[in-house]
């Protein structure tokens, strides 16, 4: 058996419980996942100054994982946050839902559109674009406009509200696909792919997969330069439980 660490940056247990089973129901036979979040900070992520705070849970679940033995990781929060960070301090393979959800996108079709939460965190999603250089393949990014834990107030207001942007989205944008910009929307691909008939993907599946792939090569982080293990200093004060 190899685990995947699947990682809500968020501390939100809802919406950890609502990606690991998405992560577990398309794990392989061989893979366990183990769905976690930190303990300590930001009950939801929709802004870069959740995204700062988030990221030091990362790392600490990143150190805890790879302490259990975990052969790989995910990190499920649509801004990847602490993603090279995370591949420093990993052994294994580290991927974020964003990259891979837009990975698997390019391979489908040949423009996806992004349907994320908050307006303002659409700068977050176009940064990643530019960073993992699919800019060109983005045809629109839009926001739901409700904050990402309205996803599990259990109304179905938000994913109603996601359905109906993905409906626009692929009557509008000319995408031939959509990614779905947030780990909490991760239990809406399947059935938004068989309604709408167009492949709307989310990253948390996306990812599982990927770090898959990636055992099954026989890849792990590269250790070759700027991914190697961080320089050894003395961490202090709260840090230090990362040293
Ligand atoms: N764009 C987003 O909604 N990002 C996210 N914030 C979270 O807390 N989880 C996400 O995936």
């Amino acid at each position: 058996k190899q685990i995947i660490q699947v990682i809500n940056p968020n501390t939100s247990l809802a919406m950890t419980e609502t990606i690991g089973a998405a992560a577990r129901a398309v794990a392989a036979e061989n893979t366990e996942i183990i769905a976690v979040c930190p303990a300590q900070g930001v009950p939801s992520i929709e802004g870069h100054f959740d995204e700062a705070i988030a990221a030091i849970g990362v790392l600490e679940q990143i150190k805890a994982g790879r302490e259990q033995g975990v052969s790989g990781h995910v990190i499920a929060c649509f801004g990847d946050p602490g993603l090279l960070a995370a591949r420093e301090l990993a052994q294994g393979p580290v991927v974020g839902i964003a990259e891979a959800a837009m990975h698997m996108a390019t391979l489908v079709a040949t423009r996806f559109s992004i349907v994320t939460t908050l307006p303002r965190t659409l700068i977050i999603a176009r940064h990643l674009l530019q960073q993992y250089g699919f800019e060109h393949h983005c045809a629109a990014l839009h926001a739901i406009d409700l904050p990402v834990l309205a996803l599990e107030d259990g109304s179905g207001k938000a994913q109603e509200k996601v359905r109906q942007r993905c409906i626009q989205s692929i009557r509008e944008d000319g995408c031939g696909a959509i990614v779905l910009g947030c780990g909490g929307m991760a239990d809406l691909a399947q059935e938004l792919t068989r309604e709408l008939g167009v492949p709307v993907i989310d990253g948390v599946t996306a990812a599982v997969k990927m770090v898959e792939s990636l055992l099954a090569l026989g890849l792990s982080t590269s250790k070759h330069g700027d991914l190697d293990y961080p320089i050894r200093k003395k961490l202090s004060g709260q840090f230090e439980r990362l040293n």
